[in-house]
């Protein structure tokens, strides 16, 4: 049967309303404070995480903060001075795991955003933002979705990304024209 557009968005705008309606403010100041107290801000995740990540990355940068993704060609050392965001809802995927335990023995924060909060990441999570929706696992607790695979928790990463930011900006009383200094300029 042929599925209307209307019906269809509704599906992924509820979706998103509900999801983004569950992440606990707590959680997500206490991100807040990490990001504001670091030197630079380290992003590592795979597939459709990691591109919401590195839109999150290339936003914060607008604010002036210092944002690497883990494997870009110019990455720098981290140190105990920085913060590791780890995007992963199952907090189990290999590569993002692997990278948290590895900041960690170099002193970094690492905050995990995640859907699974009994991952094995948690051994290594300094600060946990949950965003309760399904991931790869089907856990009962995540708040199932219609949409294909995880687009529901990388599209809810996206926005938590942007709601971050513009918080940040609201806190600090930021003029929104004033960012543009930041935002790239060969092109
Ligand atoms: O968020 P997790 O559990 O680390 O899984 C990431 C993987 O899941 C997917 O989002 C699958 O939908 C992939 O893009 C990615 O490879």
């Amino acid at each position: 049967m042929k599925q209307s557009f209307d019906s269809t968005q509704q599906i992924v705008v509820d979706e998103l309303k509900n999801t983004m309606n569950s992440i606990d403010e707590l959680q997500v100041e206490s991100l807040i404070t990490a990001i504001n107290n670091t030197e630079k801000v380290f992003f590592v995740g795979v597939g459709r995480v990691l591109l919401s990540l590195e839109a999150i990355a290339k936003r914060l940068a607008h604010l002036g903060i210092q944002t690497v993704i883990v494997g870009e060609i110019t990455e720098p050392a981290i140190t105990e001075k920085d913060l590791l965001i780890v995007g992963s809802g199952s907090g189990k995927t290999m590569f993002p795991l692997g990278i948290a335990k590895k900041a960690k023995q170099f002193g970094a924060k690492v905050a995990h955003i995640g859907a699974n909060p009994e991952s094995p990441l948690s051994e290594f999570t300094d600060v946990f933002v949950r965003i309760p929706v399904q991931t790869k696992l089907y856990l009962p607790d995540e708040i199932p979705s219609q949409q294909i695979m995880t687009s529901l928790f990388e599209q809810s990463l996206l926005l938590l990304g942007d709601t971050i930011a513009l918080m940040m900006v609201k806190d600090q009383n930021i003029d929104l024209k004033s960012l543009w200094q930041y935002h790239a300029n060969l092109e």
